[in-house]
């Protein structure tokens, strides 16, 4: 199936007061996962109100069901009936494309007892695991990467006892962030010494949900670089309320930036903690007017995009595409640098966007971890989603500018949100020629 992306014709000037919409966008995916996991571990019931409900977080909690934790969902809130200790096996569980699930659940089954096999789509077999697969085996644990030195992986576990680590997470926050939300469950403090890490804000929203969910974590920072010590004692079930998924929304916010309406995204504001909020400041450096309130953020665009900048997205960046998708239609080039953990995600992501663009006849320079986008007219085409909800959805948003773009798999952004077209028609729709 494809789909004409044209639902709009929209001046980028508006001529009276730009008109405003309210965007509902599904809870963070990032916080549902670990905010799962940490329940499941928790001693106690834990009530999440407004998670994210999409393939990745069905995997997730479809996982933990076969590790056996009993979750009960209803439409607005789950109820997570904590087992207050690891998993024990055998258990065989599929991660479907979800990296947050081969990244963070495989440490909490070592930390178990029993045989556990995890299993992924081809595209996530595909993806790295290795320095995971290394600090687990330090730390002990008996584990068996698949022949590409990830997924599948089987795991004989009994129990881990903590100890000390040197991590790579110069590909990925996630192998850190899945030690960390484990840690808690091992025998002895786990101190973790990182080299390289990307994606940093995921390290602060992991800290501050083990936090509220009872772990005692210290930082301890020394000239050669960071570590995080973690104390065991496990966690305690609560009530979390899941904000609004900050990547999500950046789409949202950039299609107020080329279409000069205002967007506002409710209950997301300057507590956030998702780094991807900052996605705001890059369209603000591109001329949209932005506000990050205490309880929602209001992008208003307000006229053509100013480019002529360089801006370094390593640590938000799963936003990345969603400023170069529109980058064509700024006044000057724009530079997007750090990205190289991009290329490991769903798609290769630099190469995904560069080669999407210079299909619609942008030109585009990219390197090994930058990319560069010239102003153009893109022509109308078929946009190659690789299986990326993000690319999907990112050139859904030049779609709003661009008549006669198509995606090749547009049911493909059910990873993250499967109301993605719906919500941008509802907003936009009426625009459309
Ligand atoms: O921890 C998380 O929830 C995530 C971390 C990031 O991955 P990397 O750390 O691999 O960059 C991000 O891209 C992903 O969508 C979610
Ligand atoms: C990279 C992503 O997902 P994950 O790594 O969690 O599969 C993403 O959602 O953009």
């Amino acid at each position: 199936m494809s789909m004409d992306l044209a639902v709009a014709d929209v001046r980028t000037e508006p001529a009276t007061a730009p008109r405003a919409l309210t965007a509902r966008i599904p809870g963070s995916k990032s916080i549902t996962n670990r905010a799962l996991l940490l329940a499941a571990a928790a001693s106690g019931t834990t009530r999440l109100d407004g998670p994210l409900d999409s393939e990745d977080t069905v995997a997730f909690r479809k996982a933990l069901t076969d590790l056996g934790v009993k979750v009960e969902t209803g439409p607005d809130a789950w109820l997570v009936h904590g087992t207050g200790r690891a998993p024990t096996g055998p258990a065989r569980i599929w991660c479907a494309d979800a990296g947050t699930a081969a990244r963070f659940l495989p440490v909490l089954a070592a930390a178990g007892r029993g045989e556990f096999l995890f299993e992924g789509s081809e595209q996530l077999t595909g993806r790295p695991l290795g320095p995971l697969v290394k600090a687990l085996a330090e730390l002990g644990a008996e584990v068996r990467p698949g022949a590409g030195g990830g997924l599948p992986l089987t795991i004989d576990a009994r129990g881990l006892t903590g100890g000390e680590l040197l991590l790579d997470a110069s590909t990925s926050s996630q192998y850190l962030t899945g030690l960390l939300l484990s840690a808690p469950l091992m025998r002895e403090p786990l101190t973790i010494a990182v080299n390289g890490l990307v994606s940093r804000p995921y390290v602060a929203m992991t800290l501050a949900l083990m936090r509220s969910f009872g772990a005692e974590v210290t930082i301890l920072t020394c000239r050669q670089g960071g570590s995080v010590r973690v104390e065991p004692g496990g966690y305690t079930g609560r009530t979390l309320r899941i904000e609004p998924d900050a990547s999500t929304a950046s789409y949202f916010f950039a299609a107020a930036a080329v279409t000069g309406t205002r967007v506002t995204v409710p209950h997301l504001g300057r507590d956030s903690l998702q780094g991807d909020l900052r996605f705001v400041e890059v369209l603000a450096k591109a001329g949209a007017e932005v506000e990050v309130g205490a309880d929602a953020t209001t992008v208003t665009g307000t006229g053509p995009l100013r480019g002529g900048f360089e801006v370094d997205m390593g640590d938000i960046s799963d936003t990345f595409m969603t400023l170069a998708a529109v980058a064509p239609l700024a006044d000057a080039p724009i530079t997007v640098r750090g990205i190289g953990h991009a290329r490991l995600k769903e798609s290769d992501r630099i190469a995904a966007v560069a080669g999407n663009l210079r299909a619609l006849g942008i030109q585009v320079e990219d390197g090994p971890d930058r990319l560069t986008v010239h102003p153009g007219r893109p022509a109308a085409g078929t946009i190659a989603c690789h299986r990326d909800h993000r690319i999907a959805m990112a050139f859904s948003v030049l779609g709003l500018r661009v008549p006669g773009l198509v995606l090749d798999d547009p049911r493909c952004v059910g990873k993250t949100f499967p109301g993605f077209h719906e919500e941008l028609r509802r907003l936009f729709g009426e625009q459309a020629r």
